[in-house]
């Protein structure tokens, strides 16, 4: 009998180390697959860089050759910048890129969303003579630029199912004569592979040495590696073919190292220069929560949510697992007081456009969408992307809370999990260590920017021996009196005898430690099923006798009480109007409606009225030293009536007595602190 139980522990000794064995091979396995991913990378990076004296920079921001030098068209650059784009500085690698297609080089750009790849493209399209060719996958993109450097005054047209016989033929005679003013050209990549007629009107206009340049947008669309393959794009190889003087700017957000092997095979750009940024958006806030078992709470926390932080109407997007989901979370959020509606693939086209626009256009708050909802949106002001369900992968999760904040301002991403969905993590990690890990990139400093790293809290090891050890002789002395007992009813019971242990665990550490008795085997379940239910009843296991007889530790990781991380707030993560920015607010919706098709974020962008309302400029001159000379000149007059009407209405309010900023702002209320990635930082 002792020699059989001696055996039976042995067993089950071997059992559990194997299981450890098991677990330690899963990570190794996983550090593999990403070591893997990075030695390639790193192989492609030095093939690039052969027979250059540049060697790579770090990978936050890498290209393999110095584009960063003083260049001919530096000044005419930076005045279109910033008097025609209003943009006040470049971001990183903006300018290297720009460098590299003015010296007509080929060129794969792989830059995290919002990060301002358009201006890579449109900035030298400006500035060389001709037409720029631009393909994109998606019309409500092209509809969006198109739209966007128009109120720029920019030449820029497209060539689509939607485009009017006269504009058709405007730019068929800009392209094969060189008549009229066209500069940009946007088209889907249909029109490469299956209109022949556009093909040889593209030919004439390269012949006579007009066309600029070639952008492909979107460019992992190119490989079925790749989360969004389009046929179409596959043939757009044939570009670099017919015109392999012409440099081709490649695009996107996201490609493994698979698909930009694949995409620069594709489009026949071999010695392309490629320049990497960082996948990291530090303006991005991660949160994760737990996701209640009741639908209710779940709304009610998201309404909740949105109600705080974002009071004035700023954007933001639900992901929702299914269309009934949706429909169903977007009805809910409505009932709550929250101007939201739905979006998905089972829509009509109209019906589906009609709700995108009132979101663009700031009259409708949330949208509540499936995948559906996905590449087409272009909004730079989302202020918050909630997941109410997990995305199917890392990859998809990246794609869809970087729709927030693509124009560098601070914004939150809250994802909802249940816990069965994930593998319990005992350990705080930072929330971007994840998405780092994914894209095989090395770790950055988050910045206090997730749950995890703004919110420090500490654990600590706690021993529960003693603890573990009542709770075994309690099972012990129930099983001699043939009784048993569920886990609730233990924990029940074990309240009375918090007086005998000295100290007291609270209810939540009595249930982790009774689950880490049964994970180490020191109890076990015991299973009864009857007609309506099946219960589990706890009884003392194989390990239980070491436990009693104080050969095996136990031990607890207790999570103290949350504190605030000294030099982190709320700040961070949030931007609301207020005074003045208020009223800029009004004014570019008010604009935008009398302008026709011109979304708001065209006319002033969310950082262009922060500006203005911090500076308060009194003439043009000073407010086009903000917002450059293009938009003073059409927007001007109507800006500075509204700043002085606001400061007159703030007079006239203090010679009342009252304050003229709002008395008590939520806390979470506070100048906006921008976190800018520029060159200087790159
Ligand atoms: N240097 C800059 N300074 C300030 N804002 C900028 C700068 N460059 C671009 N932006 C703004 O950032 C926003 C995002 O730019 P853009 O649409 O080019 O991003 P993207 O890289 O193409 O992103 P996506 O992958 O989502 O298409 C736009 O509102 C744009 O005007
Ligand atoms: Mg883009």
């Amino acid at each position: 009998m002792e020699a059989q139980e001696t055996l039976l522990e042995e067993l089950l000794n071997v059992e559990v180390e194997i299981q450890d064995v098991e677990e330690q091979m899963k990570i190794l396995l996983q550090r593999q697959d990403t070591l893997y991913e990075r030695q390639s990378q790193l192989k492609a990076l030095l093939e690039a860089s052969e027979g250059s004296e540049y060697p790579a920079k770090d990978t936050a921001s890498t290209t393999v050759e110095n584009w960063s030098g003083s260049c001919e068209w530096d000044s005419e650059a930076d005045d279109v910048r910033f008097n025609v784009f209003g943009i006040s500085t470049y971001r990183a690698n903006q300018r290297e890129i720009i460098n590299a297609v003015m010296s007509r080089r080929d060129v794969l750009v792989i830059m995290a969303a919002g990060g301002g790849k358009s201006l890579c493209y449109q900035l030298p399209a400006i500035l060389r003579d001709g037409v720029a060719l631009v393909i994109s996958p998606l019309l409500s993109l092209i509809q969006d630029q198109v739209m966007g450097l128009t109120a720029l005054g920019i030449p820029a047209y497209m060539l689509t199912s939607t485009t009017s016989k006269e504009d058709e033929k405007f730019i068929y005679k800009a392209l094969e004569k060189g008549e009229g003013d066209l500069k940009i050209l946007y088209v889907t990549p249909e029109k490469i592979s299956k209109s022949k007629r556009f093909m040889s009107k593209l030919e004439k206009c390269h012949n006579a040495g007009r066309l600029s340049l070639i952008a492909v947008d979107e460019a992992h669309c190119c490989s079925q590696w790749g989360h969004d393959f389009r046929p179409d794009y596959k043939n757009l190889g044939i570009l670099k073919i017919q015109f392999p003087s012409v440099p081709l700017i490649a695009l996107t957000a996201t490609a493994t190292h698979k698909v930009q092997i694949d995409l620069t095979q594709m489009l026949h750009i071999p010695k392309c220069v490629k320049f990497f940024s960082t996948v990291n958006r530090p303006n991005l806030f991660y949160m994760v929560r737990e996701k209640s078992s009741v639908g209710k709470v779940v709304i009610e926390e998201i309404a909740g949510f949105i109600q705080e932080f974002y009071p004035n109407n700023e954007s933001g997007i639900v992901y929702c697992f299914s269309r009934r989901e949706c429909e169903q979370v977007a009805k809910e959020l409505r009932e709550s007081g929250i101007s939201a509606d739905y979006y998905h693939a089972d829509m009509d086209v109209n019906a589906r456009e009609k709700v995108h626009l009132r979101w663009s256009n700031n009259k409708l708050q949330v949208i509540v969408g499936t995948v559906a909802f996905g590449m087409g949106i272009n909004k730079p002001d989302v202020r918050f992307v909630i997941h109410h369900s997990l995305s199917k992968s890392m990859e998809t999760y990246y794609q869809e809370s970087g729709r927030a904040g693509r124009d560098g301002l601070p914004s939150q991403c809250l994802l909802y999990f249940r816990p069965g969905d994930v593998p319990r993590q005992s350990k705080r990690q930072c929330r971007r260590s994840s998405i780092f890990r994914h894209f095989a990139e090395p770790f950055q400093d988050c910045n206090g920017m997730c749950d995890n790293c703004a919110f420090s809290s500490e654990i600590e090891e706690m021993d529960v021996s003693s603890h573990a050890k009542v709770i075994v002789s309690l099972l012990q002395d129930i099983r001699e009196n043939d009784q048993r007992l569920t886990m609730l009813q233990l924990i029940d019971k074990l309240k009375t005898k918090h007086k005998e242990l000295g100290s007291n665990l609270k209810r939540d550490q009595k249930e982790e430690l009774v689950i880490k008795l049964i994970l180490d085997r020191v109890l076990i379940e015991e299973f009864q099923h009857t007609a309506y239910a099946t219960n589990a009843y706890l009884t003392i296991g194989p390990f239980a006798k070491q436990v009693l007889q104080g050969k095996r530790d136990v031990k607890l990781e207790v999570c103290n009480a949350q504190k605030k991380v000294a030099g982190i707030n709320s700040v961070k993560h949030n931007v609301a109007f207020s005074g003045l920015e208020m009223k800029l607010d009004e004014l570019r919706k008010e604009l935008s409606s009398t302008h026709g098709g011109i979304f708001p974020h065209s006319i002033l962008s969310t950082q262009q009225i922060c500006m203005i309302s911090a500076q308060k400029p009194n003439t043009l001159e000073q407010l086009e030293k903000i917002i450059g000379r293009l938009k003073t000149e059409k927007y001007g007059n109507r800006i500075l009536e509204q700043i002085i009407k606001y400061a007159d209405s703030n007079e006239l309010k203090d010679e009342h007595g009252s304050d003229v900023r709002p008395k008590k702002r939520l806390k979470t209320k506070k100048p906006v602190v921008l976190i800018e990635s520029s060159d200087d930082d790159a």
